[in-house]
């Protein structure tokens, strides 16, 4: 966890082209004020997910960790898609379509929910649409099951750091870690949540 902080605090302050936004499909690098750094999030991102509050160089806590990380979407996706390794899977889900397996706010109200703000395309349950279709399970693309988990496991570390830096009053989270590998794409379904 040392090396992890020292490493994140490094590159973050040394490098400008580290930190990156990822919304709507574009990507733009962060100038990263050093005598504005702390306190930040780091959510790393590797099997499983530690969140830790850095407070300087040599000073964090790690706050919570979360269980459904990389290793579940490897993991669950070998088991769901019989692909052999990561980069297969990820490569299917860039050639996906969750919406075939997500069940939607317009499948179940028609359109969008306005009253409560939530607009028609808005995933409602993720992996939902199969209980309600009568299709065969085979039917169901390997490619749509890769980018559905994708966006599941994504939503959900993205909640949850969302959640613990409201918690403790934090206005930067950064993730990273081997899960994310430099892949703006993933960056892209963490930002959406
Ligand atoms: N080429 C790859 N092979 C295996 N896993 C990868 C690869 N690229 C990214 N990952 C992701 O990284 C996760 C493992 O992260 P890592 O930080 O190495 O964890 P650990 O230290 O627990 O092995 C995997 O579960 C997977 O989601
Ligand atoms: C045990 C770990 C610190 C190991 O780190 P990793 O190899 O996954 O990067 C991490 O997987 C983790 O924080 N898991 C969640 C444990 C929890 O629920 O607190």
């Amino acid at each position: 966890m040392n090396c992890l902080v020292s490493g994140a605090n490094f590159l973050l302050k040394t490098i400008s082209h580290e930190a990156f936004t990822h919304v709507k499909g574009q990507k733009t690098f962060v100038q990263i004020d050093q005598n504005d750094l702390f306190p930040y999030l780091l959510v790393n991102i590797g099997s499983g997910v530690s969140i830790i509050k850095v407070d300087g160089d040599g000073k964090y806590e790690r706050v919570r960790g979360a269980n459904v990380g990389g290793g579940t979407y490897c993991g669950l996706g070998m088991l769901l898609t019989k692909c052999k390794s990561f980069d297969e899977l990820l490569e299917l889900s860039q050639r996906g379509d969750n919406t075939e397996i997500d069940m939607l706010v317009k499948d179940i109200y028609g359109g969008d929910y306005s009253k409560i703000g939530l607009p028609a395309n808005t995933i409602a349950s993720s992996f939902g649409k199969p209980v309600s279709e009568n299709k065969e399970l085979d039917d169901y693309r390997p490619e749509d099951i890769s980018l559905s988990l994708l966006r599941t496991v994504s939503y959900n570390v993205g909640q949850i750091a969302y959640l613990n830096a409201l918690r403790l009053e934090l206005k930067s989270i950064f993730f990273g870690g081997f899960f994310i590998r430099g892949h703006a794409y993933h960056g892209h379904h963490l930002l959406c949540c």
